[in-house]
């Protein structure tokens, strides 16, 4: 349903692409986390979604249109059918929590029986109906983001953007959020969220798509924000050469961090140095690995979730 083919960008004035040959495809009824560092091309991946940037090179092709050979003038039609939900919610100050969701029906040239239809609908999914006639500044931020969301898919878009939505809400209210979000991708609207939000990403395990420098170092079904890595020695020192190696602190690292049935999954890189074999102590049936003296290996260690 959204396709980038080989797409690259790169802004006027810059040296290097904010986008480098990127490629991924997302069907219909997806959510998927955007991932990566500040700079890493998030935004960029969204706004050529939602038609406001290009790419330099390469396609981006959206419910099987090539939004290459959309015309300016038929830009605002394509975006009926993709919503979008910023970190700062964007609401009108002046308008009530009714009138903000209207609105964006009201510009869509809807009648009135259809807005008095479709309002109190999308109000009730984010769970705003008894507010509705409060105006943004008498709402929390959880629930300004919730006012957001009713209106970027009152229309019942296809797909639904959305940059650092929980950027600045607190975890408990991020949650709510999180479950709109569900609830919405639920009833069939593909969820693309661009977030460093690293316990909602740790807690959905759904697919994450990793940007860094602008292109893509990972695209997981049921990712974590940050995969775990831990470093292996290689067993060819002198002394072990020939024999079968002896367990590695790394290696013991690894076999407590791992939890396959979690979707935890470690990478062991070499590396040449022999600092971290394990003591000989330690080297039997891995009983010593609750030894507090393996530091960052213990209960409540990164990765350990
Ligand atoms: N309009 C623009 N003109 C020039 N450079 C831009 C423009 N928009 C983005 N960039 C550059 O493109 C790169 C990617 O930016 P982008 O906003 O997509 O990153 P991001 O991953 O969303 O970052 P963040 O997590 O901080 O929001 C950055 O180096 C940024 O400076």
């Amino acid at each position: 349903m959204i396709r980038f083919d080989h797409v690259s960008k790169t802004f006027r004035g810059q040296k290097y692409p904010a986008l480098d040959d990127v490629t991924f495809e997302i069907l219909r009824g997806e959510f998927v986390f955007l991932v990566g560092p500040s700079g890493s091309g998030k935004s960029t991946v969204l706004r050529h979604i939602l038609l406001e940037d290009h790419p330099t090179e390469g396609h981006v092709n959206v419910l099987g249109q090539d939004l290459s050979k959309i015309s300016s003038r038929k830009v605002p039609y394509y975006r009926r059918n993709v919503g979008m939900v910023f970190q700062d919610f964007r609401l009108l100050a002046n308008k009530t929590v009714y009138e903000n969701v209207a609105y964006a029906l009201k510009v869509l040239g809807r009648s009135r029986a259809q807005i008095r239809q479709a309002v109190p609908e999308v109000l009730k999914t984010v769970g705003l109906v008894d507010k509705q006639r409060r105006f943004p500044h008498e709402l929390s931020g959880g629930e300004q983001q919730r006012v957001a969301i009713a209106r970027a898919v009152v229309n019942k878009p296809a797909i639904l953007l959305a940059d650092e939505p929980t950027g600045n809400l607190d975890p408990t209210t991020s949650r709510e959020i999180m479950s709109v979000l569900r609830r919405i991708n639920r009833n069939g609207t593909a969820v693309v969220m661009a977030t460093h939000d690293v316990s909602i990403v740790d807690e959905e395990r759904k697919r994450v798509i990793e940007l860094d420098a602008g292109s893509i170092v990972r695209d997981e079904a049921s990712g974590v924000y940050t995969p775990e890595i831990v470093k292996y020695e290689a067993p060819e020192s002198p002394e072990t050469a020939g024999s079968a190696p002896r367990k590695t602190i790394a290696e013991a690292m690894a076999a407590r961090v791992a939890a396959p049935d979690r979707g935890v999954t470690v990478s062991i890189e070499e590396v040449s140095s022999p600092t971290s074999r394990l003591p000989d102590e330690f080297h039997d049936d891995g009983e010593d690995l609750d030894n507090p003296n393996l530091g960052n290996a213990g209960p409540g260690a990164k990765g350990a979730r």
